[in-house]
């Protein structure tokens, strides 16, 4: 897979375009226009494979519903679910995105990290510099990332360009690995076959002998 899809979900405001210019750029801008969602695209090269990468901002305004929100998780092959650790409805409003997407995927969450039918999802906890007013501790953050068995870090994309540009890396290496494990549950291996074909000639000959 080298066209990789990543949403980055959450509530208005909680630094979702903040986070993807960070990203993108290595920089961060103030303010952003927040009426229209977008899709960004980045080349990425990650273990010396060439990568597309497509980043869904969405525009909360517009965006916001339940059914919004599925094609979203629809679209996506991995997630950032961001809150803003200041603003403790933000906090419910990824719970509730996180509560969703095993909704969508019943029968996902069994392994570490992917709590989207095998897709990559990080909690984020956002705007970490406003650590004075926070209303949601960092312990509550992690223990919802251990329900949803997602990944958890609290940063600041104000203030920390690596951490974000680590974050992203991160969830775009979990799909790669991710989609290559399901290539080689879908394909037997060649060893694997070949044995199937000489157990299916060679085994049924014997018997009749
Ligand atoms: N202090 C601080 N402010 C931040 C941080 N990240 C974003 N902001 C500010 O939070 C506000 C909202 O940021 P956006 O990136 O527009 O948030 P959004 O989630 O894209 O918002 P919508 O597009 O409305 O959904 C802006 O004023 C940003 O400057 C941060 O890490 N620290």
């Amino acid at each position: 897979m080298n066209d990789i899809k990543l949403a980055v979900l959450g509530s208005e405001g909680v630094g979702k375009s903040a986070l993807i210019v960070r990203f993108l750029t290595r920089r961060f801008i103030g303010e952003y226009a927040s009426l229209t969602e977008c899709i960004y695209r980045k080349r990425l090269t990650l273990d010396g494979r060439q990568l597309n990468v497509e980043l869904y901002d969405p525009c909360s305004q517009v965006c916001a519903g339940k059914s919004a929100l599925s094609d979203q998780i629809h679209w996506g092959d991995g997630f950032l679910v961001i809150y803003d650790i200041s603003d403790r409805s933000s906090f419910q409003a990824a719970k509730n995105i996180l509560h969703l997407m095993r909704e969508t995927h019943p029968g996902a969450s069994k392994r570490d990290g992917e709590a989207a039918a095998g897709r990559p999802v990080v909690l984020v906890g956002n705007k970490q510099d406003l650590c004075h007013m926070r209303e949601v501790d960092h312990e509550e953050g992690q223990r919802l990332a251990a329900d949803h068995r997602c990944g958890f870090l609290e940063l600041s994309a104000a203030e920390h360009s690596q951490e974000v540009a680590l974050v992203f890396s991160k969830v775009v290496q979990s799909v790669c690995a991710g989609s290559k494990a399901k290539e080689r549950r879908r394909r037997p291996s060649g060893s694997k076959s070949m044995a199937k074909l000489i157990n299916n000639v060679f085994g049924k000959r014997r018997k009749s002998v």
